[in-house]
């Protein structure tokens, strides 16, 4: 089987990994499926303006500093203008860019997010990740991802299918080179893909997908079936202020959103870790959304969270829910 260079890391990666746990065995035995369907040029129209981009980034030099644990994933390898006019060209045929920020050899990449403001609510919470296996679970492009390896974790793996965030992944990758010696890696597919009972993460990020799942335990029962036994589930999504009873089913639409679904309070959701089978389910963050925190800009042009609320009243979505509020919430599968 010849293997597209773009994939080589991710298969000298999963191989790494068969050695040690088996379910990953399975898991390769898929890869070249899985990588073909989520990256198939028939259902993405603009897969392969995509790939060009990426293939079209000059050659860096080799002397680069590499900072993956600041808050913007930083790369600076001294371009010259014209050269740095034309990275930012190409990253820019990526748009629009939703998390970040980046700054890639003086480009600086405002994205939609600061998903940096997460990761300050989440990492002081954390089993420390030095030499931990992750897996994030609808990692968007990989911010996460990186700032995970950048605190020190040994095999940090994004799954999400969008072949948009794919090819920024490999366009971040393709400055970050060898500096993370090949620990961090994204794979095209969604949780379903999975194997099951893979038992194999010490730590499972899942953060702004719950919401997003029409069944919400079974999502949890997925993540608990990623990591091994012991190991650490991380989970942030959209929660509403209430008790253990309390969980909101919106209509069409969340601040605009066609496809969200359960919304429980904070105390709920720890209810349901626990009904899953998780233990030592606890609350470490509960915050509203500011307008700081999400916002078009520059690189990502269209509506953002300012144009989802009502105009006469923050407090709610411009369908009259209550406006979005984020918690994170850590629990442990039992040993
Ligand atoms: N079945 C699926 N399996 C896995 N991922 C999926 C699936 N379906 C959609 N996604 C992916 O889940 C991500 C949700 S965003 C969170 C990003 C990051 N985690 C963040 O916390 O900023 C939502 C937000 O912005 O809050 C998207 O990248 C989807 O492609």
């Amino acid at each position: 089987m010849s293997i597209p260079d773009v994939h080589r890391p991710l298969y000298h990666a999963f191989l790494d990994q068969a050695c040690i746990s088996r379910g990953f065995d399975t898991w390769l035995a898929r890869l070249p499926e899985q990588l073909a369907r989520g990256l198939d040029p028939k259902r993405y129209g603009d897969l392969k303006a995509w790939e060009k981009a990426v293939a079209k980034l000059p050659p860096l030099p080799e002397a680069r500093r590499v900072q993956l644990d600041a808050d913007s994933v930083t790369v600076e390898c001294g371009l010259d203008d014209a050269r740095r006019r034309q990275c930012e060209n190409l990253l820019r045929a990526l748009a629009p860019w939703r998390k970040g920020p980046y700054r890639l050899s003086g480009v600086t990449i405002d994205t939609e997010w600061r998903s940096d403001w997460k990761w300050q609510r989440v990492a002081p919470h954390l089993a420390p990740l030095h030499g931990r296996r992750v897996l994030d679970v609808g990692g968007g492009n990989g911010y996460h991802a990186w700032r995970m390896s950048g605190a020190g974790a040994a095999f940090t793996l994004v799954i999400d299918p969008s072949p948009r965030f794919f090819w920024q992944f490999q366009a971040v990758r393709h400055f970050v080179g060898d500096a993370d010696s090949g620990r961090t890696h994204f794979l095209p597919v969604g949780i379903e893909d999975v194997p099951d009972e893979l038992a194999a993460f010490d730590t499972v990020f899942s953060m702004g997908v719950l919401y997003h799942r029409p069944s919400p335990l079974e999502h949890l029962l997925q993540l608990k079936a990623a990591l091994r036994p012991g190991g650490e589930l991380v989970l942030e999504t959209l929660v509403v202020r209430g008790d253990d009873t309390t969980v909101l089913l919106p209509g069409e639409r969340y601040a605009a959103m066609p496809n969200v679904y359960f919304l429980p309070s904070s105390a709920a959701l720890v209810g349901w870790l626990e009904r899953c089978g998780f233990e030592n389910a606890r609350v470490v963050d509960e915050a509203d959304t500011s307008l700081d925190e999400q916002r078009a800009t520059d690189w990502m042009t269209f509506q953002s969270l300012a144009d989802f609320l009502d105009p006469e009243d923050a407090t709610r979505t411009r369908e009259g829910y209550p406006a979005p509020r984020r918690a994170v919430v850590i629990a442990n599968r039992p040993a």
